[in-house]
């Protein structure tokens, strides 16, 4: 028998449930998120339970069985134990008092269902089956969320802002309102690019959302600020805790749900291969390959005077002390303009950095510093340096318009560079320069610096831009 999709109020309901498993934890976290005061009542509790206790104030957590008394004053009871029993007894009890009751393991006693549910915002889709086949019902969830627009609840936010003027105009008069309204938010066109929240980082969105612009000039480009894990944690080197990736899961995330569209990223900070279904769309041209030293103005590097270089990129630092047998490299971490501060406070006698980031960010005039460019035999590149790379899902139309603005040259550079890090079956931690060098001429020159047995290595290869999957073979294993 279908039940009937009733949308109401949580924020004004007190929740019981019982368990404290996986099924339970599911249910809870769908009531919370609603805004639901919820009790959870249960003599053990699964690990994820107890660590949303702290975070959510209108979780409140009581170890030990359910009691019939628990049941007074509840608006909602939801039975979620492994005792078949216990779930069944108090449900008849519910039912008596009228109290709306669910019983996870029993259909029959339950008097409303959970749906699976779409939410973008206030919009609310649910899918039921009728107690039939909860899997279908997660599946048709799914299949509705891959095919509908993911503004939604920004446009409901909007026409709910205007509903109100619209309301006192004349009755007949305000369909036609109201359908105008709509026809207009749902044909504008935005497209909304995520990136992290570092100068760098905004000024190479805006950089793209440029090129961008002038390709599709109906369309609005909407800018999403977010934070990862590798911006929350500053104290800590980030090979102790996950490697670049860090900068890009929570990213990869948003576009995967489809909270934003695009996502802007340094082609080098990138794991490889992009998480399923994502892809790197379009690069912008590639800005300068060579990294920098930079230092106070007037800094000599007598062979024999120690210095200290702040890097935290171990490819960097391997190259750096071979052509400084007295450096001695620290670790740094920070963005660009974090890093120069430390230098200029003295807590480095040097810094390497990519010239591409303190050009677009306007660092490379700076009165008090000096800049000695490395060039490309004393410090080969990371892949990807220099070119900022667009990630989307695949085959939408983030991905077509991304494909459209993109710079050939550096597109395919990224490709084979990322190909040769694949090839080496390289993570995030290894010191690994890589470039692919095209010259005008169908011809590719190949570069390597990677460490075996604690020795640097360099390899270098030239050969028909054609041939680059056999070179790269080659390279790799040479
Ligand atoms: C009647 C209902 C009552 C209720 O729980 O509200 C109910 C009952 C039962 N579920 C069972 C099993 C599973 N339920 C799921 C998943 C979900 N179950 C949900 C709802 C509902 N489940 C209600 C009907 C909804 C409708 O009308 O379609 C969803 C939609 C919402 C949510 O739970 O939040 C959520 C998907 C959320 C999402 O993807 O968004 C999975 C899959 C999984 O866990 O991955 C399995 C294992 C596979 C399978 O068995 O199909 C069993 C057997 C227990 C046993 O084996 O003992 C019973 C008992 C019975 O059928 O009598
Ligand atoms: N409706 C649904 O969506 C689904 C329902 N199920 C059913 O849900 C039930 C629970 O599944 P899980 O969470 O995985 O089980 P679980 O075994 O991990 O958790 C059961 C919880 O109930 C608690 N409990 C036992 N007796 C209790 C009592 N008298 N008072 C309070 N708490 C008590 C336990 O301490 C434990 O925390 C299973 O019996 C399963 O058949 C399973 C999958 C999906």
């Amino acid at each position: 028998m279908a039940f009937f999709p009733f949308m109401i109020q949580m924020d004004d309901k007190n929740c019981l449930i019982a368990g404290g498993g996986r099924v339970a934890l599911r249910k809870v976290k769908m009531m919370l998120s609603f805004g639901a005061v919820v009790t959870v009542i249960s003599p053990t509790f699964c690990e994820e339970f107890l660590a949303l206790e702290g975070k959510e104030s209108k979780l409140k957590i009581i170890k030990r069985t359910i009691q019939i008394s628990d049941l007074i004053d509840r608006d909602v009871v939801i039975m979620a134990t492994n005792d078949p029993n216990v779930n069944t007894e108090f449900a008849t009890v519910c039912k008596e008092q009228k109290i709306l009751v669910n019983v996870v393991d029993v259909k029959e006693d339950c008097n409303f269902y959970f749906p699976a549910v779409i939410r973008q915002e206030d919009v609310v889709i649910s899918v039921s089956t009728g107690g039939n086949s909860p899997l279908l019902a997660s599946h048709i969830k799914k299949e509705i969320n891959d095919a509908i627009r993911k503004d939604y609840g920004q446009i409901a936010k909007e026409m709910g802002k205007e509903r109100q003027k619209v309301l006192m105009q004349k009755e007949e008069e305000r369909r036609e309102i109201f359908e105008k309204m709509m026809d207009r938010k749902l044909g504008s066109k935005v497209i909304r690019i995520g990136t992290r929240g570092s100068a760098l980082a905004r000024k190479q969105t805006d950089m793209v959302i440029e090129s961008l612009k002038s390709t599709f000039p109906d369309y609005q480009w909407e800018v999403v600020v977010l934070t990862t894990k590798g911006d929350k944690r500053r104290d800590v080197p980030i090979t102790s805790f996950g490697g670049k990736a860090v900068f890009v899961e929570e990213i990869e995330q948003a576009l995967a749900d489809g909270t934003i569209d695009m996502a802007v990223h340094s082609a080098k900070d990138m794991p490889n291969p992009c998480k399923e279904g994502l892809t790197i769309a379009g690069t912008l041209p590639r800005a300068c390959i060579q990294d920098v030293l930079v230092t106070k103005k007037g800094r000599s590097f007598a062979t024999e005077e120690t210095f200290v270089a702040g890097t935290g990129s171990l490819r960097r630092k391997w190259q750096l002390e071979k052509l400084f047998p007295n450096v001695v490299c620290k670790d740094l971490r920070g963005n660009v303009g974090t890093r120069i501060e430390k230098l200029r406070q003295g807590q480095y006698d040097a810094v390497i950095l990519a010239a591409a980031g303190l050009e677009r960010q306007g660092l490379l005039q700076e009165p008090d510093l000096e800049y000695r460019y490395f060039t490309i035999d004393e410090m080969l590149p990371a892949a990807g340096q220099a070119i900022i790379a667009i990630e989307t899902k695949e085959q939408t139309k983030a991905y077509t318009m991304a494909q459209a603005v993109s710079d050939k040259k550096a597109f395919t550079q990224l490709m084979i560079e990322r190909a040769v890090l694949e090839k080496l079956g390289a993570g995030c931690h290894e010191p690994i320069g890589v470039l692919a060098d095209m010259g005008s001429e169908d011809t590719l020159d190949l570069r390597l610096m990677t460490v075996i047995n604690e020795q640097l290595i360099y390899r270098q290869m030239e050969g028909k831009k054609t041939e680059w999957e056999d070179m790269i073979n080659k390279i790799c294993k040479a």
